[in-house]
């Protein structure tokens, strides 16, 4: 009798090993098909980064690819089925493409695998150098007391003067800094004693004079995800200090620093500064995490701001002892010859007799080079 075989006569007719060998040869096509795709979709990839496209999930696209996959599916899986089974090969193909995008980021150690040391008129920070301390007060407030906290300083081997002429308040009626006569006074006071000096620049407008006369920019927590000014220090040639974002992930600090080497500007010194978490007894969680991390997939030197990440002095000298373990390159901490009467901060910043038992505390572990 004629017509279609019956399921029956089918299996009888090729037997399970025979059929199985057939689908593990599918499994092969299937899978240099695959392949063939990656690879193309790799460089679909490449093309978007080269066009400054760092996000490359796109919707629509998939969204095209799967109404044509709908409409030739002939069966025997159901649309449902094979749109979910395409639905994984965008992801992974997604994730092929970012992953391959992270391999060339600039800030890599895959890109550079030896670590970049700063060498800023004979400072090293970095790579083998031993670790430096970043210290001063939160604000500059007056000739006095810039005069007198960098003296204190300097005389302890500090080599690096901070200070803020522009003030990030989270109120516009606090203290907003004292500007461009700031600069003047912390650059000149910080040349009178041998050091640099590094200070917040917030705005685009005011990179190029920050520029004149610091010899390091930072760039603070709330600025972190401000691309333009990022873009702009990356232009100034000055190195940079990019603190992390409040609720940045590791990944996103990474990619701020890549905006700055984008622009041209090799010199970024990546610095902690706790994170927002529910927790209430510091003023932000210290992420040794994140250190460790940025030192293992960067070759930029890393710093931690102990000041910001505890919110309170008696919490400085563990932090930082902890800080120099995880490979931290330096240490940033807020010091002010009387905390008492600052205009900003001073339920964290140090006083003399403070910083002097922070540094005897933190002594031996400041000789070495930072390891790990
Ligand atoms: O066509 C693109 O833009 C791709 O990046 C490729 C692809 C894909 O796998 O088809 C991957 C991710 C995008 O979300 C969209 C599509």
């Amino acid at each position: 009798m004629r017509g279609f075989p019956t399921l029956r006569s089918m299996t009888h007719q090729r037997s399970i090993e025979d059929l199985r060998a057939e689908v593990d040869q599918i499994n092969r096509d299937l899978l240099t098909l695959l392949s063939k795709r990656g690879e193309v979709v790799a460089q679909i990839g490449h093309a978007k980064t080269q066009e400054g496209r760092p996000n490359h999930y796109d919707p629509a696209r998939e969204d095209k690819q799967l109404k044509e996959i709908e409409s030739l599916n002939q069966g025997p899986f159901t649309s449902a089925a094979v749109k979910a089974i395409f639905k994984e090969i965008f992801k992974a193909s997604l994730d092929l493409e970012e992953s391959n995008d992270k391999k060339q980021l600039l800030v890599s150690r895959k890109v550079k695998s030896e670590d970049t040391v700063l060498d800023i008129d004979g400072v090293r920070i970095g790579g083998d150098a031993p670790p430096i301390i970043v210290a001063g007060p939160c604000s500059i407030e007056s000739e006095e007391q810039m005069e007198q906290t960098a003296a204190f300083l300097a005389a302890r081997g500090v080599k690096i003067l901070r200070g803020g002429a522009y003030k990030p308040r989270t109120s516009p009626y606090g203290f907003q800094g004292m500007g461009v006569d700031g600069l003047i006074l912390g650059s000149r006071v910080a040349k009178e004693h041998g050091m640099l000096f590094v200070t917040e620049v917030m705005d685009t407008r005011d990179v190029e004079i920050v520029a004149e006369h610091a010899d390091i920019l930072q760039v603070g927590a709330r600025n972190m995800h401000n691309f333009a000014l990022l873009r702009e220090v990356g232009r100034s040639r000055r190195p940079v200090l990019l603190k992390r974002g409040l609720s940045a992930t590791i990944e996103e600090w990474l990619y701020a620093a890549e905006y700055i080497l984008s622009e041209g500007n090799n010199e970024v010194i990546l610095c902690e500064r706790g994170i927002r978490t529910y927790e209430k007894w510091t003023r932000n969680t210290l992420d040794l995490s994140a250190v460790a991390l940025a030192k293992q997939e960067t070759h930029l030197p890393v710093i931690v701001d102990v000041t910001h990440a505890a919110g309170r002095r008696d919490l400085l000298i563990p932090l930082a002892k902890a800080a120099l373990a995880v490979g931290a390159d330096g240490i940033h901490v807020e010091v002010h010859p009387s905390p008492a009467t600052a205009l900003s901060d001073n339920e964290q910043q140090l006083d003399f007799a403070g910083y002097d038992k922070f540094s005897d505390a933190l002594s031996s572990l400041l000789r070495q080079p930072a390891s790990v």
